[in-house]
């Protein structure tokens, strides 16, 4: 836990990913009561709100002129330390009383899972896969997926779960308890 925390380059890659992809993409909301939002429109009781974290995290209003860009940086102090950024503007975990629960526990598992695949094995994309578009659905899909090449950066004999300090032939710590104990279901979970 301690570890993970010092990854902070990977955080701000982690972010980016979250901010321009995020695996919810929209939601929705229902006021319990006639009410007035801040901005002075007036919502009744039968008015379903949907709103889209996906529009969200590439608004010009809410994240600047480099919206669109892939900008891991924009985590990372000059000091070199997270950034925090409010969760009513980094929406992709929802924000407010019914925020994720998960939000810690998933940046350690990503970065548990990235960064032992990133040491384990050299990743490439495949050439000409097409571009990635967005696949609208509950949970935001890859149309085309987005297909790479894995190469052993060490001796085949290595398992991921070995960098877990489990047996390279079962379940292991947290990686058992996400079913990723093989290394190829563990990329197709970063994929
Ligand atoms: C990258 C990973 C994750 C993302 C982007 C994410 C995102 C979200 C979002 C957007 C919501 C609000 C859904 C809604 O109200 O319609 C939510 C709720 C929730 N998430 Fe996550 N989540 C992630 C991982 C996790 C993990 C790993 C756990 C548990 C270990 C978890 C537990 C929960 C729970 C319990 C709620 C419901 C909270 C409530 O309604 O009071 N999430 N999550």
């Amino acid at each position: 836990m301690v570890d993970v925390k010092k990854l902070v380059y990977l955080h701000g890659a982690l972010c980016e990913v979250l901010r321009l992809f995020p695996p919810i993409p929209l939601e929705r909301k229902q006021p319990i009561k006639d009410d007035i939002l801040p901005s002075g429109h007036l919502v009744d009781s039968s008015t379903k709100i949907i709103f889209s974290f996906y529009a969200m995290g590439r608004s010009e209003e809410i994240w600047e002129k480099d919206c669109l860009e892939f900008k891991p940086e924009r985590w990372i102090s000059e000091k070199g330390e997270i950034v925090h950024i409010p969760s009513y503007k980094f929406i992709s975990f929802n924000a407010g009383p019914r925020t994720c629960l998960g939000k810690d526990m998933s940046f350690v598992q990503m970065k548990m899972v990235a960064s032992a695949i990133l040491r384990y094995y050299c990743v490439q994309m495949v050439e000409d896969h097409p571009q990635v578009i967005p696949s609208l659905s509950i949970t935001l899909l890859m149309k085309y997926g987005l297909k790479k090449y894995f190469s052993d950066a060490l001796p085949r004999h290595v398992h991921i779960c070995e960098i877990f300090g489990g047996p390279a032939d079962g379940q292991c710590g947290l990686m058992g308890m996400l079913s990723l104990n093989d290394p190829w279901m563990a990329a197709e979970a970063i994929a």
